[in-house]
């Protein structure tokens, strides 16, 4: 399979009608073994400054310290994989921005940023109800349409409040909040040396979507440090719409209204899971686990990933489940090429709400295997590098329990890549071939004749909302309702 070729049919994928990646902006995508450009359209929803959401910033957040994380995680970094293989797309390829970059001011010394793009997670249980007021707030996480685009702070606040008392038992169970924001600065610390053992220097900043640090200060810290280069890489190997799509969305509009920034030679690598130094770390990791298993042959490799709503896919042109099984396949080739050939199957865990989510899911699965007498299994969690909720407790704990509780009596779990050296060492590879083609990411600035119309939309809509809201929360029929079918 030419895995190169194919990831640019797969971003184009990505541009179907009917999302919010409709056409006002042409870009490209590169790969770095045959160069091919491919146009693409990378335009979020029309946001203005004024109608973006608001976001819950947590009072204590400038006393929090990050807690040690005692999950299973790696952070020593001495091998070397082949660099081959990369998706590249640098944004704002129209004649304006080559204009830009063109005139962007030549430097004495160049300065080198790579951002890493992640969701984040609560620190604390306080901050869980206001983390996922930012996530349900998030246009590319509930997609309502436009005309109802007003409802989505309010239905943000009332899907949040109901789901807050689940997803902090949640965040209990595993230690009273998330490891991301630890790991994914050990996982910036590795990154940042593996470039400097390729004689790299730059400076690495972590971008959280939901919670801190928030994208937006990231971005601010990078004004500031005054980068003249900056390579941005999603620390989620396939791409989805409302994963690295929708921090690409926050980037652009941070970008957009800034001088400076929207002259800022920026690549964006956009998904990596085809990249072999990826596929061949997954793999070490597989076979490391399956060794631990009496009869190692028997053992099903269970791939996990994390779901998302059908009509991601189907209608909007996600190309996430694509991506998925393309980067099961090749793995899976890789392990056969090891003498590896386990049956495996992959299924979707995760999903929230009443709408259809990708098929087969996971818990199903489970319990059919189970059914049908398997007795080994490895569950290999796959649309994510670092441990988080989904590993730690819903795989750890609800599946390993359903699974056995099914009939499946030896149960393992690949640990997340973290900061395994092959892993990293490829990231870095991948941040070094994307920066020759970084170029400037915005195609205009906003004008201000909209001003006075934002304002009154904003005022209507947190008018309206408002009302809404308190209509919502106050009507227990209604709570009922959502309780049982959306959350
Ligand atoms: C590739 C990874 C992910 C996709 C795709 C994704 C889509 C997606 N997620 C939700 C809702 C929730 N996600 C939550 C946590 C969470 N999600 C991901 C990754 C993907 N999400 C991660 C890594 C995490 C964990 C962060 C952590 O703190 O460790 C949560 C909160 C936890 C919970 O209450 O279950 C929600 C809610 C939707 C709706 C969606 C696609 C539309
Ligand atoms: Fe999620």
């Amino acid at each position: 399979m030419n895995t190169v070729a194919r990831s640019g049919v797969l971003s184009d994928a990505g541009i179907a009608g009917g999302n919010p990646w409709t056409a006002n902006r042409r870009s490209s995508v590169c790969c770095s073994q045959n160069s091919s450009r491919v146009s693409l359209s990378l335009g979020g929803p029309q946001t203005n400054k004024l109608s973006q959401e608001t976001k819950i910033f947590n009072s204590s957040f400038a006393d929090r310290r990050s807690r040690p994380f005692t999950g299973r995680h790696s952070c020593s970094w001495t091998e070397k994989t082949s660099p081959i293989g990369s998706a590249i797309q640098s944004l704002g390829a129209s004649s304006y921005a080559e204009t830009a970059t063109e005139s962007y001011p030549h430097v004495a010394e160049e300065k080198i940023g790579v951002l890493l793009l992640n969701l984040g997670g609560p620190d604390t249980l306080n901050d869980v109800q206001p983390f996922l007021f930012n996530l349900f707030a998030d246009p590319d996480i509930i997609r309502l349409p436009r005309l109802f685009r007003f409802l989505q702070q309010p239905l943000a606040k009332l899907i949040s409040v109901l789901r807050a008392p689940k997803s902090r038992e949640g965040y209990a169970s595993i230690g009273g909040g998330s490891p991301l924001r630890q790991i994914t600065n050990e996982q910036a610390d590795a990154l940042k040396r593996a470039l400097e053992a390729q004689d790299l220097s730059a400076n690495v900043y972590v971008a959280m979507r939901y919670w801190y640090p928030f994208t937006e200060e990231a971005v601010q810290q990078i004004k500031r440090d005054k980068i003249t280069k900056l390579v941005v890489l999603p620390l989620y190997p396939q791409f989805s719409i409302s994963t690295t799509g929708s921090s690409i969305r926050v980037l652009e509009n941070a970008f957009r209204e800034d001088a400076y920034l929207s002259r800022l030679p920026v690549s964006i690598i956009q998904y990596w899971y085809q990249r072999p130094g990826y596929i061949k770390s997954m793999a070490d990791l597989i076979q490391k686990e399956l060794e631990t298993f009496s009869k190692p042959k028997e053992a099903i490799i269970f791939f996990s990933a994390h779901g998302v709503p059908v009509s991601y896919v189907e209608d909007a042109g996600d190309p996430y489940r694509d991506q998925m099984e393309e980067c099961i396949d090749l793995i899976m080739q890789e392990l056969k090429s090891r003498g590896v050939s386990n049956d495996h199957v992959l299924a979707y865990q995760s999903r929230v709400g009443p709408v259809q989510w990708l098929k087969p899911y996971t818990d199903e699965v489970l319990v059919e295997l189970g059914q049908k007498g398997v007795k080994s299994l490895v569950a290999v969690p796959v649309s994510f590098v670092s441990e988080h909720i989904e590993t730690l407790e819903e795989i750890d704990m609800e599946y390993k329990h359903l699974a056995l509780e099914s009939g499946i009596e030896n149960w393992a779990r690949v640990p997340a890549l973290n900061c395994t050296s092959s892993f990293i060492t490829d990231l870095a590879d991948a941040v070094v071939e994307a920066l020759p083609s970084a170029t400037a990411m915005s195609t205009g600035g906003s004008t201000s004749e909209g001003g006075d119309q934002d304002l009154i939309n904003y005022v209507v809509k947190l008018f309206f909302g408002s009302i809404l809201a308190f209509v919502l929360l106050f009507s227990p029929k209604l709570v009922n309702a959502f309780r049982n079918h959306l959350i």
